[in-house]
């Protein structure tokens, strides 16, 4: 259906998007976004549709197919299929390809932003720097599989007692077969290339299960890689409700790994139902900053502010609790309270720094959160203010551990404060947590810094910067709940493969140089 003809049913897509437009055309069906598969944008059987309603507004927005078991069992049959000549592509053609995908991506980099803008509520600045970051992440996967995958191992048999050096073992690296990716609302472009990325370098296909919230800027990401002339059936992408065909996909027979970045309740429920295959999970976090007497306060609050409430705490890797030596925690909280009255709150077509958060049930759940630690004595440096999935933001001070706000991830653009007396206190609560993704510490000892971050047991401590997973091929992992496996470039790589021997069997020994 030609959207510049104007059927009448196009008009529920919002008319001021750019959605579904210009080279995206052939994936709009009049009012609903078409499913990938086979190379090709189709319509479901099912006759049902996802409606993705507009945070901002809380009005429907989008409509994406509600794909059927069929349509699944037909995306996997086709990955399998695409896979096998996929594998046998020579590596610098499936790197050039991905190129292309990266060069395609940031020149289309407005039209999918607005997608994210609408969608997920995400400024349209950061938006733009998600996208511009995908091409980038693209990018470097493809030469970073040029570098690991070129590499294989040589072993020879002697080293092991009783052997002669009589065999020779080859070991490379090959493609696992289809791998299924799902990211989480928040970043459902980026998570999404950062499992998809690695998994084509190393040979592998993809099948792309987007999250509804974010559905639509996946299907037009997807269609660069459709541009870019990737095989038919190598990649598709099958919309629907995770509660309606997730638990089909991820215990799917034809699926061979699975990349998952969402809630840890979802991720933990696949983990114990997915068959014998890889996982690779990067699931909630609680992210504690510890800071210390001696640290610079400045840097200290510039950070907090930053990674507490940049695109509203909607951040795995966001400042979740703030742990303050008792010396300093008035003087920090004072700092933290001077940017904090600085944010802007409003909508993200206006790149304010506070914008609504993803639905009704997430402010329900932080205003949950709140509502608790009022009742039980914390003391607010500002009033709660919320307008339909608008909220304000607070600095929530005097936490104690009997309130939910110490523990649990609001997801949303409230941090709370507790006041520690000794930094063991501190290295305690963030251990006690079963979230362990990130923490930080604020200090100018390194000797400090040092011991406090081995003993924070989360998968990555930051110095004297707030948690973050950039850049894109630094590992990135969670320990206890918040994850398995550990992502990155170069990590996602070498997770989508596994490694295959030869060995070379010689009736005698034989030496290099005689
Ligand atoms: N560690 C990390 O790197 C990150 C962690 N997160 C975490 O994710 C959460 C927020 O993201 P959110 O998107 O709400 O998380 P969810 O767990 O609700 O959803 C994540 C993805 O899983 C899908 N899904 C839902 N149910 C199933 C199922 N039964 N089987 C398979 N897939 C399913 C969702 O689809 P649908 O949308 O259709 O329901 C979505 O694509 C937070 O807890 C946050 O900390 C977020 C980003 C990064
Ligand atoms: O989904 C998330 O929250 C991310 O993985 C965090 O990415 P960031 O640290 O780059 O914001």
């Amino acid at each position: 259906m030609n959207q510049g003809k104007g059927c009448s049913c196009c008009k529920s897509v919002c008319p001021s998007s750019l959605a579904g437009k210009g080279v995206f055309k052939e994936i709009l069906d009049c009012d609903t976004f078409k499913y990938y598969v086979d190379g090709e944008w189709r319509r479901s059987c099912s006759g049902h549709s996802v409606t993705i309603n507009n945070p901002s507004t809380r009005k429907p927005l989008f409509k994406v197919q509600a794909c059927t078991q069929e349509e699944v069992n037909r995306c996997i049959d086709s990955a399998k299929t695409a896979q096998k000549i996929w594998a046998k592509t020579p590596l610098w053609k499936r790197a050039e390809a991905l190129h292309k995908v990266a060069t395609i991506l940031k020149e289309q980099k407005a039209p999918i932003a607005d997608c994210l803008v609408k969608e997920v509520a995400k400024t349209s600045k950061d938006a733009v720097v998600e996208v511009v970051r995908s091409g980038d992440l693209v990018a470097y996967a493809a030469e970073e599989g040029i570098r690991i995958l070129a590499e294989g191992k040589f072993l020879v048999s002697d080293p092991f007692p009783g052997n002669d050096r009589n065999k020779y073992c080859l070991s490379s690296k090959i493609p696992l077969g289809v791998v299924l990716a799902i990211p989480p609302f928040n970043y459902p472009v980026n998570l999404a290339v950062s499992k998809m990325a690695p998994a084509l370098i190393a040979g592998n296909a993809v099948v792309l299960k987007p999250p509804t919230q974010g559905a639509v800027a996946c299907l037009h990401m997807i269609h660069t890689f459709h541009l870019a002339g990737f095989p038919k059936g190598l990649i598709s992408a099958v919309t629907g409700k995770g509660s309606d065909i997730g638990d089909y996909l991820t215990t799917h027979p034809g699926i061979n790994c699975i990349s998952f970045t969402g809630g840890c309740d979802t991720g933990i429920a696949i983990s114990k139902k997915a068959g014998m295959i890889p996982l690779q999970m990067e699931l909630g976090g609680k992210d504690s900053c510890i800071v210390l007497e001696d640290a610079d306060l400045e840097l200290a609050a510039t950070n907090i502010i930053k990674g507490g409430f940049s695109y509203s705490g909607q951040r795995c890797t966001a400042v979740k609790v703030v742990l303050a030596m008792e010396c300093i925690a008035d003087a920090l909280v004072c700092k933290i309270n001077g940017k904090l009255c600085k944010l802007t709150v409003g909508m993200p077509e206006d790149d304010c720094d506070i914008t609504p958060v993803i639905s009704d049930t997430s402010a329900n759940f932080i205003e949950g959160l709140v509502q608790d630690a009022r009742c039980k004595g914390a003391r607010f440096h500002q009033e709660w203010r919320r307008e339909g999935n608008l909220i304000w933001p607070i600095l929530i001070d005097f936490v104690r551990p009997d309130m939910r706000i110490a523990w649990e991830e609001p997801f949303g653009p409230i941090l709370p404060v507790i006041r520690i007396k000794t930094v063991e206190e501190g290295i305690h609560h963030c251990n006690a947590n079963n979230f362990a993704l990130q923490g930080c510490v604020f200090t100018k000892s390194f000797d400090k810094a040092m011991m406090i971050s081995d003993a924070m047991e989360s998968g990555t401590i930051q110095i004297n910067s707030a948690p973050g997973r950039g850049p894109d091929h630094f590992p990135f992992q969670g320990l206890r709940d918040s994850g398995v496996g550990s992502q990155g470039i170069t990590n996602s790589i070498n997770m989508m493969c596994k490694t295959k021997t030869t060995v070379m069997n010689f009736p005698s020994p034989t030496y290099a140089m005689g």
